[in-house]
């Protein structure tokens, strides 16, 4: 039976993991929190014990978890966001060495939107089509535009041929903005209540829109996918991969 671990198990994402890594027929090795509580917090230990890690905790803590995985040498499936560049590249060297799959969202349908996205953004020009992605969660939220935000910004540069950062970024836009960039991709964040994950991705000309919209009404499905990934991950060679490629959408 494959053991996973659970990288911040007393989170809201922490908590239902473990309960789907039971339910998926595979046995929950343990987990870390930060604060302590019934958990410990040493994630080497966690990392011996187990198959497979899940990461769901918060950037400042991805580093060590990284070392850890790589100490171990065990895949990690990383869903936390918020990453530095030199965090997203650190995961990219440590794909070298382990199987790495880090998804900024879990969800199939996101996966989806994601490859829509890239298709859409190919096909309608950056000087005629405005591409702006609007994302609404809970108020706890730290970081923001969500990561499954920039992962579409990324899907829209792509299939533009670009990278975003050359694509240019718009976001939170606030006070005298001047006009919109053309080509640059524009981001807003709410934070409201207890909203689950909403996105979404307007294409928007002179004489039409395109919206592609996804709403989570259930963080179940992050975490669904997150244990698919840990079950694939340990059956693969080392490398950087992502829920494309665990769906088979690769
Ligand atoms: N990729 C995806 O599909 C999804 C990604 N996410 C991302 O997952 C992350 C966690 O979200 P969520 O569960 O809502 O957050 P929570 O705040 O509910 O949980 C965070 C967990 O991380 C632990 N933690 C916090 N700081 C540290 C640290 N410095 N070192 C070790 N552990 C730490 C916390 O421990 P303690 O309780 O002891 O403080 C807790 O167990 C976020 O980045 C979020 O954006 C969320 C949903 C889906
Ligand atoms: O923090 C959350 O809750 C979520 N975070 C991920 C993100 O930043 O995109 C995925 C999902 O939207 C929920």
């Amino acid at each position: 039976m494959t053991r996973i671990g659970i990288l911040g198990i007393s989170g809201r994402m922490g908590r239902l993991l473990a309960e789907e890594v039971t339910a998926a027929g595979a046995a929950l090795a343990g987990g870390t929190a930060h604060r302590g509580g019934q958990w410990p917090s040493d994630p080497q230990a966690l990392a011996r014990v187990s198959d497979a890690l899940i990461d769901f905790t918060t950037a400042a803590a991805v580093e060590p978890h990284i070392r850890a995985a790589l100490e171990a040498r065990k895949p990690l499936i990383l869903g936390t966001t918020g990453l530095t560049p030199a965090q997203e590249t650190a995961l990219a060297e440590a794909g070298r060495e382990i199987p790495v799959v880090y998804a900024a969202n879990f969800s199939p349908g996101v996966n989806l939107i994601l490859a829509v996205a890239e298709r859409l953004a190919a096909s309608l020009p950056a000087e005629s089509y405005d591409a702006e992605i609007v994302e609404t969660h809970h108020r706890q939220k730290i970081d923001a535009p969500s990561g499954t935000a920039v992962a579409l910004g990324r899907a829209v540069a792509a299939g533009r041929g670009t990278t975003l950062e050359e694509a240019g970024i718009e976001s939170g836009r606030d006070g005298h903005t001047g006009p919109r960039k053309t080509g640059a991709i524009g981001f807003a964040a709410l934070r409201a209540g207890q909203v689950v994950g909403e996105h979404t991705l307007l294409f928007a000309s002179g004489s039409e829109h395109i919206a592609l919209t996804h709403r989570s009404f259930d963080r179940r499905v992050y975490a669904t996918g997150a244990v698919r990934a840990a079950l694939w991950a340990v059956n693969q060679p080392p490398g950087l991969y992502g829920m494309k490629h665990v769906l088979g959408m690769a």
